[in-house]
């Protein structure tokens, strides 16, 4: 039985699979969640040992998908986004020590673990836009990864404009040619006077805009839309499965900002897939481990970091979260977000508190742990972590020993930040030879002020979908 998925904010229409994934933001500003948990047994899950990443992800992300798009089709989809990655095995992992794993997930296009989503959700787009014959817009808000997985996966569709949001002077360059340099006549990188929360915010501001929203054809590619979580959900099914799973439970560090990917661990675990401990690591810009160890989410300035992606204060998915663990308590999430707007803090309920704290941990690796953290693990096993994958490492490190494996969620490739790595480790990490000349390629991007109205204008004017 497929679900349809609701609103966090329970005042918007409930919607299929395709829909949810051409809104992205629910119309009442929530994120949707599925109704329902798709469950896997202990023996679902063991039948898909020994399979290929896409036939597992194929068994995971149909019951979501539920009948709308043909099994056949969706196979192939399936199929067609993986072998872009240049991995036979997608996401390998690889042993860093006695009980600790390294869950490479960045040999797609761009380096970093959005492209496992992003493969996926340009198809699947465009597969549910040709069948209705529309274009949307899609604008999104990147600390770096993002954008580029995006421009990537949709240069040159026919049926989508791209206008990626980074914050000026605050990505690597490796990131900012990504995003850059792609030439496509349908994508649009712009540089925001701001940081990366103020991108997103903005974003959030052109969906909850209806006028605007409709105005565009206005979709979003970030973790707010439903399918690129669902499409992380995989790789923790695979792990598991490569260590034993789910004969043992298994844990997992994930290097957190907008809080999408530990939040596909969650959802993992939801659906029958025995995880041990689920460990929310984050770099100095740790709101997140100050909420759970508080109960304040409380915003303070975002603090440029060598890890970049992560510096992130409004966690866009822990809404997500606050709304399964309350109970689905939609009155209760409305709260916390009208005062995040109004006041940039709420404390989170006491029972919703333990809630959290009964799945996660979390903990925090400042700029020179995580530079040393880089050092030694390369000394100890040849090992060159990215400033992300390091956070993560760090942070499991300082966990009480447990005989569960750890898996340390490796969320780019050190390449992507040269400096930082070389750095922390003596060793500048070369691009691959297929991006070999990534830094000689001509920038095109528009320098734009933190601006709503402006934005929104540069966007109407360029969009092809724009009534
Ligand atoms: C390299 C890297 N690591 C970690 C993160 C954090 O992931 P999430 O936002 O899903 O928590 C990001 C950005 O999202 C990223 O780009
Ligand atoms: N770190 C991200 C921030 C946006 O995250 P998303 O998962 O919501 O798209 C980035 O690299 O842009």
């Amino acid at each position: 039985m497929a679900t349809d998925y609701i609103s966090t904010r329970g005042d918007a229409p409930a919607l299929g699979f395709s829909d949810a994934m051409l809104a992205g933001l629910a119309r009442d500003g929530g994120l949707y969640v599925p109704r329902e948990w798709p469950h896997f047994s202990a023996g679902d899950i063991r039948a898909m040992r020994g399979l290929s990443y896409s036939e597992i992800a194929y068994r995971v992300l149909s019951p979501f998908v539920g009948d709308e798009i043909a099994p056949a089709t969706l196979r192939r989809i399936i199929e067609e986004s993986y072998a872009t990655f240049r991995h036979p095995a997608v996401c390998p992992l690889v042993q860093t020590g006695p009980n600790e794993f390294i869950l490479e997930l960045f040999h797609g296009p761009t380096l970093a673990f959005k492209d496992v989503a992003m493969q996926l959700l340009a198809r699947l787009m465009d597969h549910v836009l040709a069948e209705r014959g529309e274009r949307v817009t899609i604008v999104g808000a990147t600390s770096g990864d993002t954008g580029g997985a995006a421009i990537e996966a949709f240069a040159g569709t026919e049926r989508a404009d791209v206008f990626i949001l980074f914050p000026e002077g605050r990505v690597s360059p490796v990131q900012q040619r990504q995003m850059t340099t792609s030439g496509a006549p349908n994508v649009h990188a712009l540089a925001v006077k701001g940081n990366f929360d103020d991108c997103q915010a903005l974003l959030k501001d052109m969906f909850n805009d209806h006028a605007f929203r409709d105005g565009v054809s206005l979709s979003g590619v970030n973790s707010i839309n439903w399918a690129r979580v669902m499409a992380q959900i995989v790789y923790y099914f695979t792990a598991a499965l490569s260590l034993g799973g789910p004969d043992r439970a298994i844990s997992f560090t994930v290097p957190t900002g907008n809080f999408g990917d530990i939040f596909a661990g969650y959802a993992a675990k939801r659906m029958g897939l025995p995880v041990d401990q689920l460990v929310i690591a984050t770099n100095d810009n740790d709101i997140l481990a100050r909420t759970l160890a508080t109960g304040e989410y409380a915003t303070r300035g975002v603090v440029p970091t060598t890890s970049p992606s992560m510096d992130i204060q409004v966690s866009s998915n822990f809404e997500r979260l606050l709304y399964f663990a309350s109970g689905g308590n939609v009155d209760e999430i409305r709260r916390y977000m009208q005062s995040l707007k109004q006041s940039g803090s709420f404390t989170v309920e006491e029972k919703t508190l333990e809630a959290i704290r009964a799945e996660f941990a979390a903990g925090r690796s400042d700029m020179a742990e995580t530079a040393g953290t880089i050092g030694s693990v390369l000394e100890e096993s040849g090992y060159l972590l990215d400033p992300h994958t390091a956070t993560g490492v760090k942070v499991a490190r300082g966990l009480e020993a447990s005989s569960a494996p750890m898996v340390v969620l490796s969320t780019a490739h050190p390449a992507k930040f040269p400096q930082a790595v070389k750095d922390a480790s003596g060793v500048e990490p070369p691009l691959p030879a297929w991006l070999g000349d990534l830094m000689e390629r001509k920038e095109s991007f528009t320098v734009v002020p933190s601006d709503l109205k402006l934005l929104q204008d540069h966007i109407s004017r360029h969009a092809r979908a724009a009534r």
